[in-house]
């Protein structure tokens, strides 16, 4: 059963091939394998409905874009970098698992992992804040899963409390990867391409034409284009504050006024705020990428003293959702 979920190769046991290899057909799944159920949202280039693998009765989010409206708007190469990345990104708790794509005449088809519990935004708004225990458990979380899409190559760069969804457990899945950058596989450089000075360690890249959402968008994109890895923490930094604060730190009437807000460092704590959380967010939002926190550091920051992070942090139960009150 499981292998069948896995999308992996099935076949019987005993089936071998010429060479007595055991024979394996590989599954593909298509629409007929799934009953769809009602719509759970829907974005500007697709509809994420409800679905169960008629088989496995296993529930699953199906997100459907419509190819005509693809190509018109030209988002092709958006749709092939969120299915090459989440092909990328199977192994981590944080990140939603994508099983299987597909399509048909019309339509594209991505079988996702069904997130019940809707969007971090969306809790948010409901308690207004998080308290320290809600703010460390999600931030921690969040934290994890950046680390772990960071060590296989890839910059989110539009992480936001909109795009970190939670599942039937209230636990975190980050998801929306259709912007994210998959940085050169240090591996490939075979022969010195001559690129080794711009392709700093971090993975500048310099072309980026893409810029995020305007409250968490870093400052370094602004000013000259270039994301890295260190432009996710600084999303990162936005995010905890706006756990605590119930709004981000960078907010102004309109998108440049924001911009400005973000480029002049332009902004403050409301009152009653914890110190070691006020240290934490100012490190990570400093000007300079190099001079950010970078994610070890922050793990180890006094902010998230005694918080667990791997294993542990994926099987603790969801902390009970409560607003901050300042000290
Ligand atoms: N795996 C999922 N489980 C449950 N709900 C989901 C899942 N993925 C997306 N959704 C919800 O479906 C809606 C559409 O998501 P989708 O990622 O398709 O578009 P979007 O990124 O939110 O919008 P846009 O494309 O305009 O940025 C969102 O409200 C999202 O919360
Ligand atoms: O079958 C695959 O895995 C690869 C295809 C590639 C692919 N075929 C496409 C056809 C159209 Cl019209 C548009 C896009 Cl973006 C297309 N992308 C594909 C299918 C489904 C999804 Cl969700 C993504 C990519």
């Amino acid at each position: 059963e499981d292998w069948k979920e896995r999308g992996a190769a099935v076949g019987t046991k005993n089936e071998v091939d010429a060479v007595g290899k055991p024979a394996y057909r590989t599954v593909k799944k298509g629409v007929q394998d799934f009953s769809f159920g009602r719509i759970l949202g829907e974005g500007s280039y697709s509809s994420v409905y409800l679905a169960t693998d008629r088989q496995s009765l296993k529930e699953y989010a199906i997100k459907v874009l419509e190819k005509k409206h693809i190509i018109k708007e030209k988002k092709v190469k958006y749709v092939n970098i969120e299915k090459n990345t989440l092909n990328r990104l199977t192994e981590h708790p944080g990140i939603v698992r994508l099983y299987y794509t597909f399509q048909d005449e019309q339509s594209l088809y991505y079988v996702l992992d069904l997130c019940s519990g809707g969007e971090l935004l969306g809790i948010l708004k409901r308690t207004g804040t998080f308290d320290v225990e809600c703010t460390r458990f999600y931030g921690a979380q969040i934290l994890d899963a950046i680390r772990y899409m960071h060590s296989r190559g890839i910059i989110h760069r539009d992480l936001k409390p909109e795009n970190v969804l939670l599942d039937e457990n209230m636990h975190v899945k980050i998801t929306d990867f259709g912007t994210a950058k998959i940085l050169p596989d240090p591996r490939d450089q075979t022969a010195d391409s001559g690129l080794g000075g711009s392709f700093s360690s971090q993975g500048d890249s310099r072309s980026a034409s893409f810029v995020g959402t305007a409250e968490y968008v870093s400052p370094e994109l602004l000013m000259d284009k270039s994301a890295s890895k260190a432009s996710d923490l600084w999303a990162y930094g936005c995010i905890i504050y706006q756990l605590l604060a119930g709004r981000p730190p960078f907010k102004g009437g309109s998108e440049y006024l924001t911009f400005q807000k973000i480029v002049n460092l332009e902004y403050e704590f409301p009152p009653g705020l914890p110190p070691a959380a006020c240290d934490l967010i100012e490190r990570c939002l400093v000007l300079e990428p190099a001079r950010r926190l970078t994610i070890e550091h922050i793990m180890n920051h006094e902010f998230f003293d005694g918080q667990p992070f791997g294993r542990d942090l994926w099987r603790t139960k969801a902390p009970r959702l409560r607003p901050y009150v300042p000290s």
